[in-house]
């Protein structure tokens, strides 16, 4: 170890930034979570010279395949690696499908103001201009920077710098598909320093309220997905599962279509907690806007997507049931 150099703790639970192609053009249709991290830091030798950087395998999956188990397991271990005297920040590489999710479950659960910073690739480790090695020097260049600490969990991809809340993948296949349209990214990494612009203002990390440390699962929380000619099967069978909780991801501002409405009214009154959001991607979804939630007793989601407003709607049931309380969350972080 380097006394002057950070030491940043690499953490890999698989993806395309691990995944391996047949061929060097082969960009679809390869196979995701196959290098290990060993194999990751040893294709960067560069990363020798930002910080003490060590590794460890924590899962190996495409990240489609991530649970909340894997949350929690990740969650814990990233609490215990910052309480570490020894560890000045983290970088977990990860599949880029559930990047933006794992991202803000950490926003919202790690106890600490040391950076971490989630990284993966468009482009497997195989393929020509594969974006992996890049990413990683720039990640835990992020990871090892005093400008990084306190600023919550981040995204570090294509030269850019995102904030885990308000990030979103955006294109199924190029490198440049996260983008945090409208509220803007954070900052960009130039020549292994980071430049930061612009800061979240809702809270996180250190500031958060939730606490996963004596958890062992998480609530169920589903998403019913809006769309013309729109219909109740899916939200019905989800309650009868036992969904602690709904994310309605509306049409527009989140509007009920008419056939769906007595549902949602009679899975609340079940207990089921609803809150509206919409699939437009983009602005407010508004208490009491497009539906009267002070009647319904439904939640507004505000600015999160619906894989966003899940997490939150999770974590806020494991301290109440009360939708005043929940709704104060979701204007909260
Ligand atoms: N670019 C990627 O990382 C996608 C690979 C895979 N589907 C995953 O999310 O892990």
């Amino acid at each position: 170890q380097t006394a002057k150099l950070p030491n940043v703790m690499v953490l890999a639970t698989g993806g395309t930034i691990a995944g391996t192609g047949a061929t060097s053009t082969t960009t679809v249709g390869y196979t995701a979570a196959t290098v290990g991290v060993d194999q990751l830091i040893k294709a960067v030798p560069e990363l020798s010279k930002i910080a003490n950087v060590k590794g460890e395998q924590v899962f190996q999956i495409a990240s489609e395949s991530m649970t909340n188990e894997h949350w929690l397991a990740l969650g814990k271990r990233v609490n215990a690696l910052l309480a570490q005297n020894d560890v000045d920040g983290i970088v977990i590489t990860h599949g880029t499908d559930t990047m933006e999710e794992t991202g803000y479950f950490l926003d919202l659960v790690v106890k600490s103001r040391k950076p971490v910073i989630l990284v993966g690739a468009m482009r497997p480790s195989t393929a020509l201009s594969a974006d992996g090695p890049i990413n990683l020097y720039n990640a835990v260049a992020i990871a090892g920077s005093p400008d990084a600490i306190g600023k919550g969990v981040m995204l570090a991809l294509n030269d850019q710098i995102h904030s885990a809340r308000d990030v979103t993948k955006t294109n199924t296949s190029t490198p440049d598909s996260f983008k945090t349209p409208e509220l803007g990214l954070m900052g960009y990494i130039q020549g292994g320093k980071p430049f930061f612009y612009r800061v979240s203002t809702r809270k996180h990390t250190a500031d958060t309220e939730f606490d996963i440390a004596s958890l062992s699962a998480l609530p169920q929380v589903d998403i019913v997905y809006g769309y013309a000619n729109m219909n109740p099967v899916a939200l019905d069978a989800f309650v009868a599962a036992g969904a602690k909780g709904i994310i309605h991801a509306g049409v527009g501002d989140g509007s009920l279509a008419a056939r769906v409405k007595p549902a949602l009214i009679a899975a609340r009154k079940k207990g089921t907690i609803i809150v509206r959001s919409s699939r437009v991607g983009q602005g407010i979804l508004a208490r009491n806007g497009e539906a009267n939630d002070d009647e319904l007793d439904f939640v507004a989601a505000d600015t999160l997507n619906p894989q966003k407003a899940r997490i939150l709607l999770m974590l806020a049931l494991t301290k109440t049931n009360n939708t005043r309380e929940i709704q104060r969350m979701f204007y909260t972080y």
